[in-house]
């Protein structure tokens, strides 16, 4: 599926991406600033997250819930860099190794189906060349988000 604009600043600049985004504004300073950009065939979105430990639950380990809202943020920016503005209706994480602090981690989201008004989308996180953790959730498309 093509995305509506090449320009991997978009994600960043769409007016319509909420401005207080606890997910990914970077001007949100208790937010976890996440920057996701166009893949390079710009088919999803992608973004580095650097597990600092101020994100861990039990020691050394980044806590899910943050790693099901990155799942979450990388889904929702796939949606608008495609042209969509959608709520998350469904969201599952599978947590397949802990994702340790201090390395940094690869998350990369896309469509997989589109059903009007849902929209099917993976995501996976790579941590050490290995997928550490992945998600699938179900979108559904609100246009009147649109511009807000
Ligand atoms: C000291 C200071 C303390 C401070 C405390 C602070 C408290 C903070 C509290 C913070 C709280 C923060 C909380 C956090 O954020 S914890 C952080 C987020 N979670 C993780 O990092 C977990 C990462 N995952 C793993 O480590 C492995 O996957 C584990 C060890 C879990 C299993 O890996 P392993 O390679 O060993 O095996 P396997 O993958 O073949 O699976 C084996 C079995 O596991 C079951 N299973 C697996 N998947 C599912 C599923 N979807 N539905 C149902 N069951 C499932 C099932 O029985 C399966 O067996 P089978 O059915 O296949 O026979």
């Amino acid at each position: 599926m093509k995305p509506v604009n090449s320009d991997t600043e978009l994600l960043q600049t769409r007016k319509h991406i909420h401005p207080n985004c606890i997910v990914c504004n970077k001007a949100n300073p208790k937010g976890l600033n996440i920057n996701y950009v166009l893949t390079e065939d710009g088919s999803g979105v992608t973004a580095v997250f650097d597990c600092d430990e101020q994100y861990e639950g039990y020691p050394g380990i980044i806590h899910g819930g943050v790693i099901a809202s990155i799942f979450d943020g990388a889904m929702g920016n796939c949606m608008f860099a495609h042209g969509h503005s959608a709520v998350t209706v469904e969201l599952t994480t599978r947590f397949r190794h802990p994702v340790q602090t201090g390395k940094c981690a690869r998350i990369t989201a896309r469509i997989t189906r589109v059903s009007r008004p849902l929209f099917l989308l993976e995501a996976e996180l790579i941590q050490d060349c290995q997928v550490k953790a992945t998600a699938r959730a179900k979108f559904y498309e609100q246009p009147e988000l649109q511009g807000s």
